[in-house]
């Protein structure tokens, strides 16, 4: 029989579709993995940014992971927004027990600007979840926020992805270049090693989400058994195709494209 590898993932929702849940299940379903989803806050937002969050609450959070993980186990399960230090204390001893590959994007502050998260979260990120991820993806000013160091440059990348390893206890740590605008050169430190994940920077204001699909894509990845390696790598080509063939939806800044891989080769519009 055909193995069928599953994901879940724990995070806030986008109606618009481009990012959180909604993007984590597009790109599961890309992947070809069986996308499964717990919602920790619900989102009124879109293109133009956050108007309104209400979250859920702790025992309607543990209820929807209680339905998910008694009936289909997932193979690897990622986490998204996680508001609060309640929830990042519950779903730490979710994450450790499901002993799968698990994978923490910190999200912090929406690209529009929005705070996704409250102020002393970001301390309780470091302690509750954080030293039972396989792989922690933060942008730069998530990296900056974690490590205390400032972040200009490729080699101040590669000293936060290590400090987020030897200090926090992550296994591997993914620091991601789109907020630097010059380049979008990735640092991933793994196995005791510093990998350089390049990309073609491409030039538009469409990238909603990019970091909840990035992760997603190397949940997928990691769900079906390749390495740290081989899963960040497939995740890169994964967002930087679905940036480039951009869709220009809503009237800010728009989603990405999930099949954007799909048409690899095709000029872009
Ligand atoms: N203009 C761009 N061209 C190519 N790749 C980009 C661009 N902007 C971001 N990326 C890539 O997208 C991925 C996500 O990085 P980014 O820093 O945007 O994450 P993020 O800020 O967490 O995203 P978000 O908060 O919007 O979900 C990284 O691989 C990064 O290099
Ligand atoms: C529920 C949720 N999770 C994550 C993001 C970050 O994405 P972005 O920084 O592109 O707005 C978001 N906007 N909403």
């Amino acid at each position: 029989m055909m193995t069928i590898h599953t994901a879940l993932t724990i995070a806030g929702t986008d109606p618009t579709g481009g990012a959180g849940i909604q993007a984590d299940l597009k790109t599961f379903q890309e992947r070809e993995v069986f996308g499964m989803s717990v919602i920790t806050s619900v989102l009124a937002q879109n293109t133009t940014g956050v108007k309104k969050i209400e979250h859920m609450s702790l025992e309607l959070i543990e209820a929807q992971l209680q339905a998910v993980i008694t009936d289909i186990s997932p193979s690897a399960v990622k986490t998204g927004m996680i508001a609060t230090p309640a929830m990042m204390e519950l779903l730490a001893d979710y994450v450790k027990d499901l002993n799968v590959p698990y994978i923490c994007d910190p999200v912090m502050i929406a690209k529009s600007g929005d705070p996704l998260m409250d102020e002393h979260s970001r301390q309780s990120m470091q302690r509750t979840l954080i030293p039972h991820a396989t792989i922690v993806t933060p942008n730069i000013p998530e990296a900056q926020d974690l490590t205390g160091l400032t972040i200009q440059s490729i080699a101040d990348m590669e000293r936060a992805a290590k400090m987020i390893v030897t200090e926090f206890g992550a296994k591997a740590a993914v620091v991601k270049a789109g907020y630097l605008h010059e380049h979008s050169t990735d640092v991933l430190y793994a196995n005791n090693q510093i990998t350089h994940l390049h990309a073609q920077r491409t030039n538009t204001i469409h990238l909603h989400g990019t970091g909840c699909t990035f992760s997603a894509a190397i949940t997928a990845e990691l769900a079906k058994g390749y390495s740290l390696e081989q899963a960040v790598s497939t995740g890169k080509s994964f967002i930087s195709d679905a940036i480039s063939y951009t869709l220009e939806l809503g009237k800010g800044n728009g989603p990405t494209n999930h099949w954007g891989y799909r048409l690899k080769g095709l000029p872009k519009s």
